[in-house]
């Protein structure tokens, strides 16, 4: 069992004392910062509460009712939670671990053979001078690494289906260490149903029917991003990740052990809470825009950031899992009396706005714009990447 204990509670001040700036659900954004007693200050977590997922599969609904609704909880007041005792071992963490030091140990060039440049939809390699140019932190910054892999009907470890015509292989794996596609594909496939088990207890939540949303998780858009942040200089100002919301139903964190913490939630005073690692394999989870859109805002897409002060090398590894790449998002269910959520949604599929979303993070990265192209051939769409006028 995973101890359930409270963590330390950490605020830190890399903003401009007045606003928090961040990214979410595609546009820029801001929040006033407020200390206790301050005018404004209202009611907001100060924690990340630990949710005992022992019961995700129990054969008893009634059973899985309560953790649904501890889990609506944590979704409705705060946007993340930490999911302890879950299907997932220590061993398989572990071993994925050990596989993503050894892999950010290898030589740039040998990374770079792996490069997302290389591929549809961004999977791969990005390299330390990729981020700085992606978000124009200069030429030498070296704020994070990352490898991603995900969704990818033709390979057959995923899928057992025919091909759908004119699908391309999406993921892309380094020569020069054979074994990480093993080691991902291995703990990939052990997420893939935890996240469907999440998604029911969200059904629950919502008062619907458990399966209420696999028609528009057939097929999901997921990814695992393995991420590896160096630690940052007491006085570097510059983020290992800007503060973002995601875009998924949902996102699933786990981080390591030995390495440094830094993951840190804005609660509604623009005060950063930390969310260090919690031993025993939990993960640290968020819901995400999807989610947030799906359930009519009752769930939050909580805006985090990583600033990794700790001293040491921090590793990390999000699973995103999204719905169906041609799903079109629209909320299941009512708006909570009084909520100022706005219920606009898109009719474009989700995969589109997925894409765009995805190649705007990456608007100033030379390479990107070509990339882009080669994606989404679509007139519009290419307006407004070039303008960066995204809605
Ligand atoms: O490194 C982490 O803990 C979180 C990274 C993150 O927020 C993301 O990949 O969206
Ligand atoms: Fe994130």
């Amino acid at each position: 069992m995973a101890s359930l204990t409270a963590q330390e509670t950490v605020y830190s001040t890399t903003d401009d004392g007045k606003y928090v700036t961040f990214r979410a659900g595609g546009k820029p954004g801001k929040r006033l910062i407020r200390q206790p007693g301050e005018p404004g200050w209202v009611e907001s977590f100060d924690r990340i509460p630990i949710i005992d997922f022992t019961n995700i599969n129990h054969p008893n609904i009634e059973v899985r009712r309560k953790l649904a609704n501890e889990l609506a909880d944590a979704a409705e007041n705060v946007g993340f939670w930490y999911a302890a005792n879950t299907p997932v071992d220590e061993t398989l963490v572990a071993k994925t671990f050990a596989a993503l030091e050894k892999f950010f140990s290898l030589p740039n060039e040998q990374k770079s053979e792996a490069s997302w440049m290389k591929t549809p939809g961004a999977r791969g390699y990005e390299s330390f001078a990729d981020v700085a140019a992606n978000e124009g932190s200069g030429n030498d910054a070296t704020l994070r690494e990352s490898f991603i892999m995900g969704d990818d009907l033709t390979d057959p470890k995923q899928y057992s289906g025919p091909v759908p015509e004119g699908m391309k292989t999406q993921n892309i794996w380094p020569a020069a260490m054979p074994e990480l596609k093993q080691a991902l594909d291995d703990y990939y496939s052990v997420l893939i149903p935890f996240a469907r088990s999440i998604l029911h207890l969200f059904c629950l939540a919502l008062g619907l029917e458990e399966n209420a949303l696999d028609k528009s998780h057939k097929n999901p858009m997921a990814a695992l991003r393995a991420l590896h942040y160096p630690p940052q200089d007491a006085n570097e100002s510059a983020a290992g990740f800007l503060a973002h919301a995601d875009f998924s139903s949902f996102t699933l964190v786990l981080q390591g052990a030995k390495y440094g913490s830094g993951l840190e939630v804005l609660n509604m005073n623009g005060q950063w809470i930390s969310a260090p690692y919690v031993p025993g394999a939990t993960f640290t989870c968020n819901v995400g825009d999807y989610l947030q859109t799906l359930s009519s805002g009752r769930f939050v897409s909580t805006v985090h950031r990583v600033v990794n002060k700790s001293g040491s090398e921090r590793y990390s590894l999000p699973f995103f899992f999204s719905p169906d790449p041609d799903a079109v998002l629209k909320p299941v269910v009512n708006k909570k009396q009084g909520s100022e959520f706005e219920t606009e949604y898109s009719e474009e599929p989700i995969g589109k706005q997925f894409m765009r979303r995805l190649m705007f993070a990456r608007r100033f990265h030379p390479t990107a714009k070509r990339l882009a192209e080669l994606q989404i051939p679509d007139k519009d769409w290419k307006y407004e990447y070039i303008t960066g006028s995204l809605p």
